[in-house]
């Protein structure tokens, strides 16, 4: 029985947990008013997938998953939102424009009830399943942020030559492990990057005025043809994933396996004892895979999140605080 040195074996944050029922009540048609958006966009856009995605990684990681990045800076105003920050430039429209028109429908039939980082997290999903991803459930009842800050991004962004010890310490104080950030970089199964992420790798490696010994010979000529050395101002994209840039798939690590990683940090999930293993094995097992990835989706969906008009609100414009 509990006692004061023994107190029963409560979460401590019960109000802050999230459920997959919590709109049950205040607006039950919300999953298929959101995926009738996402089916839509993904047909006419296909890039809306890899965009929205990495959307959401960039506001679970700033300040938790709460809309913080959905913000746009003030007319005339001095304090530049997330979005202004340069980790955030290469952010595509599709993926803020999906979460428009979804709020904008769920406000419709459900006004000022459903959070838009709620919206977020379900269009991500979404998006991965649409992609051949899997389909996992999303728990429920993030509440809008009141913060939105250019400043506070670079710290909590990672960066395409981080190494891998920062990478696993930058994750781990998302209370992520070294097997999420694997499961999680597998995002980059699908989707696109510029010139400017990996440019160094191609001519001026660590400033050695080589290439990447890491990076395939072939693929290396390739991407030489797209991006000229002065290439940091291009505005071409190439796949993160050269196999199958557009399938939800386990290609990005069988990619590693050959030397075909896009991005430093990427190929270098390959190169360090601590993650090689478990890329080893995602490249291995599809299945796996996907599993691990919708269980690794659901612990970054519950970064930081906020409930409670102390620290959160409800939103009508995802862009505008209320
Ligand atoms: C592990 C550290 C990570 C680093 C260093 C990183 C870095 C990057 C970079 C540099 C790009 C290309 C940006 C550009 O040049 O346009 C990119 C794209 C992308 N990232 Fe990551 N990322 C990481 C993890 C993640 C995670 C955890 C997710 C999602 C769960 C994610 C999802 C994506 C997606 C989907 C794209 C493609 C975006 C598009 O085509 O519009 N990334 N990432
Ligand atoms: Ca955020
Ligand atoms: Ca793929």
């Amino acid at each position: 029985k509990p006692t004061a040195s023994h107190p029963p074996a409560l979460p401590r944050h019960r109000h802050r947990e999230l459920s997959v029922d919590y709109y049950s009540k205040k607006c039950p048609q919300l999953e298929s008013l959101v995926g009738s958006v996402t089916s839509q966009r993904f047909k006419e856009a296909p890039v809306s997938a890899p965009a929205t995605i990495r959307l959401f990684f960039h506001d679970c990681f700033v300040e938790g998953c709460d809309g913080s990045i959905l913000i746009e800076t003030k007319k005339g105003g001095k304090k530049l939102a997330e979005r202004e920050a340069v980790e955030n430039k290469e952010l595509r429209e599709e993926g803020f424009e999906s979460i428009t028109k979804a709020k904008a429908l769920v406000e419709s039939h459900c006004p000022s009830r459903v959070s838009c980082s709620d919206i977020l997290a379900i269009a991500a999903r979404d998006f991965i399943h649409l992609a051949g991803g899997p389909y996992y459930q999303v728990k429920k009842g993030r509440w809008d942020g009141k913060i939105s800050t250019a400043t506070n991004v670079p710290p909590n962004i990672p960066r395409s030559n981080s190494t891998v010890d920062q990478l696993i310490k930058l994750f781990a104080s998302k209370g992520l492990t070294v097997e999420d950030l694997v499961v999680l970089s597998g995002s980059h199964t699908i989707g696109f990057a510029h010139c400017k992420s990996f440019v160094d790798r191609l001519y001026d490696f660590k400033g050695t005025k080589r290439p990447d010994l890491n990076l395939n010979t072939r693929l290396l000529k390739e991407l030489r043809m797209y991006c000229p050395s002065s290439g940091r101002s291009s505005r071409a994209t190439l796949p993160l994933d050269a196999t199958t840039p557009f399938a939800f798939d386990n290609g990005y690590y069988r990619g590693l396996g050959s030397n075909m990683g896009l991005l430093g940090s990427d190929q270098a999930l390959f190169l360090d004892p601590r993650t090689k293993p478990i890329a080893v094995e995602m490249a291995r097992d599809k299945q796996r895979f996907l599993k691990a990835f919708g269980d690794a989706m659901d612990k970054m969906g519950s970064i930081g999140v906020k409930r409670g008009r102390k620290h959160g609100e409800i939103r009508k414009d995802c862009r505008f605080f209320l």
